[in-house]
Order: C-alpha cells, then structure tokens, then sequence
C-alpha cells in the first residue's frame, strides 16, 4: 500500500500536492505551516525526503514527471551523517491508494498532484558530513536516517572518498545513473592473482575493457609501478593493430617499450615491436597435445605411456621415428593400430602448426621473461583453430606455473587472460591446468582474467574464486544469477540495473572498495589519446591514418 506524502493526517494538505501553489504563496511572502514547509522544500534544487521504509531499503517519492534512473545515486542528508543510497527501482504510484481515480479531470485523466514516482533506493553505506574526503570514512549502515531527511543528487565532491578507495589500474569513470562523473575508476593490482571475471554479452564491450586494462598495465610498466605481468593470447587479430575501426595496443606508442608481441601473423613480423611466435618441439609435453583433438580413450592412455617412456624434450622425434614407435608397442603394450593413428595425428598437428620447430630458439622464455619484468604480452595468433588456441594457452600457463612454483626474487605476479573462459572451466569442459590456476594459482602469484558471455556455464565452485568482477550488461537471467550468487559483495540487488547497462557500462565488484561501483568504461581510442604526452615520439610503428 502506498504511503500518503502528507505525515500530518490533521492537516489536508494533498502530497506533491499542491506543490505549485504552495511554491507560489511562498514565493508570495505567505506564511506556511510547517508541513507545507515540507512540500515546498522538496521542489527547490530538486531535494526531496526519506519516506520509509527500513535498514536495507529507502524510499522517497518525486514529482510523476522527474526522472531517477536505477543506478543513480542519492545522499540523504540526516544532521551531521550523509547516507548514500543507488536507485534500485522507480514506480509509478499515487495517493488514491493504489486504486487510480480515472475520472476526467479539466483536459487529463488523473489530478496531477496526486501522482509521484516512488523511488526505491539501496543504502550504500554512511559518512560524516565532515568527512566526504577521508579515507575509511565510509562505512555500512546500521541504522536508518532520520524520518524526512533531506534526498537530493549525490554531488562530485561527495564521492571524494571513493577517490582513496581507488586501486592503479584505471579502467573509466565512476558512473551515476546515466551520467558520467569525473572520479576515476581504477582497480588494484594487488586483488589481481584473486582473480577477475569480466562478464558481458556479445557486443557489449569485453575487448574495449580488455585494451584499456592493457594499456594501464603498460603505463604502470612504463613507470615502474606494474606490479604484475598481463599474458594475452589474442585469436582474432584485434588486439595488436586495432580492428576495422579501433585502434590496438601497439597504438600506445608512449609505452611501447612495456608491451612484448609475438605474431603468427607474417604481415607482422617485419614490425621491429613484433616477434614471430616459435614453439620448439622440446617445449611440449604430451599432456600439452590433449587439447589439440578428440582423442579415443585408447590413444588417450598411449599419450599418457609417451610421458613415461620417452624423454620430455624428444618424445615428438622419438615417436615420429620407427624404433620409437617399436619401443611404443612393445614397452607399452600400445596396438599398432593405436601407435599410426596417433602418429598421423601429430604430423597433421604439426603440419597446421608452423609455428612449432624442430629446431631453432623458442619464443617461451621470452614470454615468461616478459611476464615476470610485469610487462604486457601479447601472443597474436590471427586465423589459428580454436584447439590451437588452447593448446598454446595451455602450454604456455603450464610453463609459467612451472616457473612461479619456484621462488624468485623481485618477480612481478602474473595475470593470464582466458577468452571464452567456459571453455576450459565450465562445469562440462574443464581444463585441469586452468582449473589448478583458478584453485591454486594466487598461492603462487599467478591470477585468471576469465572473459566469457556465458558465466552460467562457468562451474560454480571455480567462480566463486573471482575476487574481482566487472559485468557489463548480461540479457540472459541464469547468467545474471550465477555471477550473483558468486560476486563477493552483494549484487542481487542490481539485477535490474545489469539489465538495462549500454555498451560500455559496467559494474565492478572487487577488493578494497566498500560496495559495487557503478563505471563507464573508457572508449579505448579516447584514452590512449589522453596517455599520450603532447609531444609526439618518433616509433617504427606507424599506425595506419583514420
Ligand atoms: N566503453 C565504451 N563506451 C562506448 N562504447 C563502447 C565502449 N566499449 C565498447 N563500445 C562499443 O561497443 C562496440 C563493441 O565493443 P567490443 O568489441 O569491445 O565488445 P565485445 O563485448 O568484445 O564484443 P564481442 O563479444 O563481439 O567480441 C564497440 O565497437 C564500441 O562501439
């Protein structure tokens, strides 16, 4: 049941009611009682007061044609104490008790003064008045604010100690409601081996995200202040030059000296920034090779004998020469049948990967070098199959694990980015090596950066490790549920919020900031400008003109 605006039954003051005449007879030098006082007050500067309802919920009414948008961030003003409160809803509603009164009324159908829109807010927390700008000011709050205090639109300054709370990866801007405000939004590197989810639909912005996390990766780098390594395997081409459109990581010349690229691309390697990605046969294991096919259980059980018999660095020669093979059937019982097949298939592995030599240097210890200075780097593996993707995702995260096991001074932490992360940690399709990353890896200093369109395909368990989440806009409501139910901080309140996000606008929940910050995600091509310092750098790269 709605509640009437007017407290003070005694006195027949309608609602929002008669707020422009009452406004007027004020402005008429009339004198007005108290609770007209109250109605005229909410309309000046558009501030308005706390009607109900309890710890977990306010709400406050304005006029029926002012607009709060689901996100949009009020203050209630009660004495010395600020609370915050994010719009969660806004309804239409009326004093006629939830029974409209249809009749004619002059030219409408309604008596303007007695419909409002309710607006029903979330509490964020409390500060005091005096305190906007100091750090750990903010806290829960554990008690309502004053019957009628004052609501009004939270101002810039008043986010001033969300400001303290920022981490050094900027990302966007804090967003309120629909409108962007100039508190930068940045993560923490240190919640980074926590693990970080970035949650979105199709088209809604992952890869624009992803760029403007490199590229502050690469300026902390520049700087001397990164404080781990970001490893990105990049399958379509996007994130080296740019797409059709965008602009890519080598963009940022400024900063050039952070990034480390190797390409399978041969368009790029006459680039003086860009490597040719080479994997030596010696870097691979037969357990590497799983993800590559669909293995019978049979040839499944031979790769696994290969890992006892023959020696890491030369199975793949051994086994492709014929007294390997022998040794094979013999030693370990594996058919003949088994043995060519599995031989066929990895000369046809071979054949489709250039990219593995028998001979010559490997590009790993580079890629690990690279990683550990807490660089950003970049594996560009345009028109490769999506299993060679894995495989070289896989083999490269098991390399890096190897090395971070071991304890090694002055080595920056790690951050491996999954494209597509229900591929190797859904529920039904579970890589083991991501899985041990996800469980385990922050023991060591190694983090996920899980991308993925679907997080209800992701395994319950192993998402529940993301300390840091960032959703952009989720249509699917079992998607929404699953990164609810595993978001550290509680955002099943934002439901309709995460539904009705644009391109580029985000929610982020992670460490160290005191509840989910509502961001507009820099456009990559606008930041990168903004990095740049005013004199140009003379670099081999030169980008291609707009
Ligand atoms: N922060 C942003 N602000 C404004 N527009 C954005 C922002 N991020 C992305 N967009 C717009 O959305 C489009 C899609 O962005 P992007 O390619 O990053 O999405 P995506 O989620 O990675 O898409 P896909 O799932 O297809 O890979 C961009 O071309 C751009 O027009």
């Amino acid at each position: 049941m709605s509640e009437t605006l007017n407290p003070y039954s005694d006195i027949s003051l309608s609602p929002i009611t008669k707020f422009k005449d009452v406004w007027r007879s004020e402005a008429k030098g009339i004198v007005l009682s108290f609770a007209e006082r109250i109605m005229v007050k909410s309309m000046p500067g558009n501030v308005y007061r706390i009607l109900a309802k309890d710890v977990r919920s306010y709400e406050f009414i304005i006029p029926y044609d002012e607009k709060a948008d689901v996100g949009e961030i009020f203050t209630v003003e009660d004495r010395d104490m600020l609370f915050l409160a994010r719009v969660v809803n806004v309804q239409h509603d009326s004093n006629y008790n939830g029974r409209w009164d249809t009749s004619i009324r002059g030219t409408e159908l309604y008596d303007e003064e007695q419909i409002f829109n309710r607006v029903i807010a979330e509490p964020l927390g409390c500060i005091p008045r005096d305190q906007t700008k100091r750090r750990g000011a903010f806290r829960k709050a554990k008690t309502i604010p004053t019957k009628f205090s004052k609501v009004k639109r939270t101002e810039a300054e008043e986010f001033g100690f969300l400001k303290d709370t920022m981490g050094d990866i900027e990302v966007g801007v804090l967003r309120n409601g629909s409108r962007d405000t100039d508190v930068t939004v940045a993560l923490h590197s240190s919640a980074m081996d926590h693990h970080m989810g970035i949650f979105a639909t199709t088209g809604m912005g992952k890869s624009n995200f992803m760029k403007v996390f490199a590229a502050s990766c690469m300026k902390l780098a520049s700087e001397n202040r990164s404080e781990f390594g970001l490893l990105i395997v990049d399958p379509h081409g996007e994130y080296l030059r740019g797409g059709k459109a965008g602009k890519g990581l080598l963009h940022l010349t400024p900063y050039a000296s952070s990034l480390k690229c190797y390409s399978t691309d041969p368009r790029n390697h006459s680039l003086p920034e860009v490597s040719e990605l080479t994997i030596s046969r010696r870097d691979i294991l037969p357990e590497d090779i799983k993800v590559l096919h669909d293995w019978t259980g049979a040839q499944m059980d031979a790769l696994d004998s290969i890992e006892r018999i023959f020696d890491g660095d030369s199975w793949i020669d051994e086994i492709l020469d014929e007294n390997g093979k022998a040794m094979l059937t013999e030693r370990a019982k594996v058919s003949e049948k088994t043995v060519d097949v599995l031989v066929r298939k990895l000369e046809n592995i071979l054949s489709r990967n250039k990219y593995i030599k028998s001979s010559g240097n490997s590009s790993i210890p580079g890629i690990i070098e690279g990683v550990k200075s807490g660089k950003v780097v970049l594996i560009d593996i345009p028109n490769l199959s999506e299993s060679s993707e894995l495989f070289l995702l896989s083999l490269i995260s098991r390399r890096i694990m190897e090395d971070y096991r071991n304890e090694e001074e002055g080595r920056k932490r790690c951050m491996i980015v999954i494209e597509e992360a229900q591929r190797v940690l859904g529920s039904d399709s579970r890589i083991a090596r991501f899985e041990e990353i996800a469980r385990e890896g922050r023991k060591f200093g190694v983090g996920l950066c899980a991308i993925t369109q679907q997080p209800k395909l992701i395994d319950r368990e192993l998402l529940s490790q993301f300390n840091t989440v960032v959703v952009m806009g989720l249509a699917d409501r079992n998607d929404r549920v699953r990164v609810e139910e595993s978001a550290k901080q509680d955002l099943s309140s934002l439901d309709v919020e995460i539904q009705t996000l644009e391109k580029g606008e985000a929610i982020i929940s992670t460490l160290n900031v005191p509840f989910p910050i509502p961001a507009k995600i820099h456009i990559y091509e606008d930041y990168i400008e903004r990095l740049r310092p005013s004199a140009p750098e003379r670099r081999s790269f030169r980008p291609t003109p707009d």
